[in-house]
């Protein structure tokens, strides 16, 4: 056989390993999170996949009240996504957010390399098949269901589950791929942390000798009284997140637990987020530092809700002083805290492919799904 000289020899092991075949991922890691329009065209179907989705909003006659409610609602939520640039930047946060832990990952996880991450949406692109479908392309044989909300709720991470478990029944029927599930990281150190310093350089905004009394008001998305009442653990976890971030900042400024995004008008978990800051307002509270506590990344609600209408409506009753933490997005700090909680799974989750806090469904539950996925996954 001739021989290749040398520099031949480099090109061609740098370009065939490096670039043209990509080592064959050895663990996929399914990022799950609600998603949202990438642009105005796809407001409708979002809304219609989200109002037909059981889990989320129970409705009579679901399919046809779903397109009745999406029809209806998409002018308004078009216009939201229009102030905000024409879409949601959840998809260029999440594949960012993916690829860098994909890399810290293969760094400190090195047994479980390499890693690759697929994005997994429920109600706008990619949906879950596409995630499957191109999981399935890449022959992948370990999958973690990782969801992208810190906190556990069963119309969240629970319909995501659901979703999976169902689209799972089709596209692996013979199951190829060993799943296991990160179904809630709500007090990990790194995410406390990366809150934590965001709140830090919030407050550094503030003239130094008022930043002392700059009152924090933690905002997460509400949930329907309802589903409280039916035993969700979500509010109990926001709390505990909430309580992590203070211990750590050891108490250094009031704050208080509020709730945003209500929908409809059937009672919600509150106080409302809205209502409480032009109450502590008009409580002499001035100076007050909004930090989205129950979602990662920016979204509609951070960027519409929190800092047009809230902030407009505040400026109108003379509130002068209230700011936004910025979202965790692409923070390195955050990141790494991804990668630490898949690595610290992925030790376990031969043993306990669920958490046991997964396996406990709520009190009033009476949603037999619940119990299959979970029987599914616990294997
Ligand atoms: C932790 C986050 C969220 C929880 C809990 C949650 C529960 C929940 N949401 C609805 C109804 C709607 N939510 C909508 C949008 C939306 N919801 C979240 C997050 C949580 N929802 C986000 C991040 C978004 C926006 C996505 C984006 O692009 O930024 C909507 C659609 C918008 C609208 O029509 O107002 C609805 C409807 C319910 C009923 C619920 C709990 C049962
Ligand atoms: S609604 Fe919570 S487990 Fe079914
Ligand atoms: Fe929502």
């Amino acid at each position: 056989m001739p021989m290749m000289p040398v520099s031949a020899m480099r090109f061609f092991a740098t370009t065939t390993s490096d670039n043209l075949h990509k080592p064959k991922p050895k663990t996929g890691i399914v990022l799950m999170n609600l998603g949202g329009p990438a642009n105005e065209d796809e407001v409708h179907d979002f809304l219609l996949r989200l109002f037909s989705d059981g889990d989320l909003i129970p409705l009579p006659l679901q399919k046809y009240a779903a397109q009745v409610i999406a029809k209806r609602r998409t002018p308004k939520i078009k216009e939201q996504y229009n102030q905000i640039g024409g879409g949601s930047p959840i998809l260029k946060w999440t594949r960012q957010q993916g690829e860098m832990m994909e890399k810290v990952l293969d760094k400190i996880s090195p047994e479980t390399a390499p890693h690759k991450h697929y994005i997994a949406f429920r109600y706008a692109h990619p949906l879950t098949p596409e995630a499957l479908s191109e999981m399935k392309a890449d022959g992948i044989e370990r999958a973690v269901a990782f969801t992208q909300y810190p906190q556990y709720s069963c119309s969240t991470t629970g319909s995501s589950m659901n979703e999976l478990y169902r689209q799972l029944q089709e596209w692996d029927p013979e199951r190829k791929m060993k799943w296991s599930v990160i179904d809630r990281w709500h007090t990990h150190p790194g995410l406390v942390q990366a809150v934590a310093n965001h709140i830090v350089a919030g407050l550094e905004k503030y003239p130094e000798e008022s930043r002392d009394k700059v009152v924090i008001l933690f905002s997460a998305h509400s949930l329907p009284m309802e589903i409280v009442n039916k035993g969700d653990y979500y509010p109990s976890e926001v709390a505990a997140t909430v309580e992590a971030v203070m211990k750590l900042l050891k108490y250094r400024n009031s704050y208080r637990l509020v709730w945003q995004s209500q929908v409809g008008p059937r009672p919600w978990l509150g106080p409302q987020t809205n209502a409480a800051i032009l109450g502590l307002g008009e409580k002499g509270f001035n100076d007050q530092l909004l930090v989205p506590i129950a979602f990662t990344s920016d979204h509609v609600e951070t960027l519409f809700e929190l800092d047009l209408e809230y902030g407009e409506e505040a400026r109108e009753a003379g509130i002068t002083g209230l700011t936004r933490a910025e979202s965790l997005n692409a923070d390195p700090v955050f990141i790494d805290a991804m990668a630490d909680i898949v690595k610290n799974h992925l030790k376990e989750a031969d043993s306990s492919p669920i958490s046991k806090q997964f396996k406990v469904r709520c009190p009033g539950c009476t949603n037999e799904t619940c119990q299959n996925t979970r029987d599914f996954f616990d294997e």
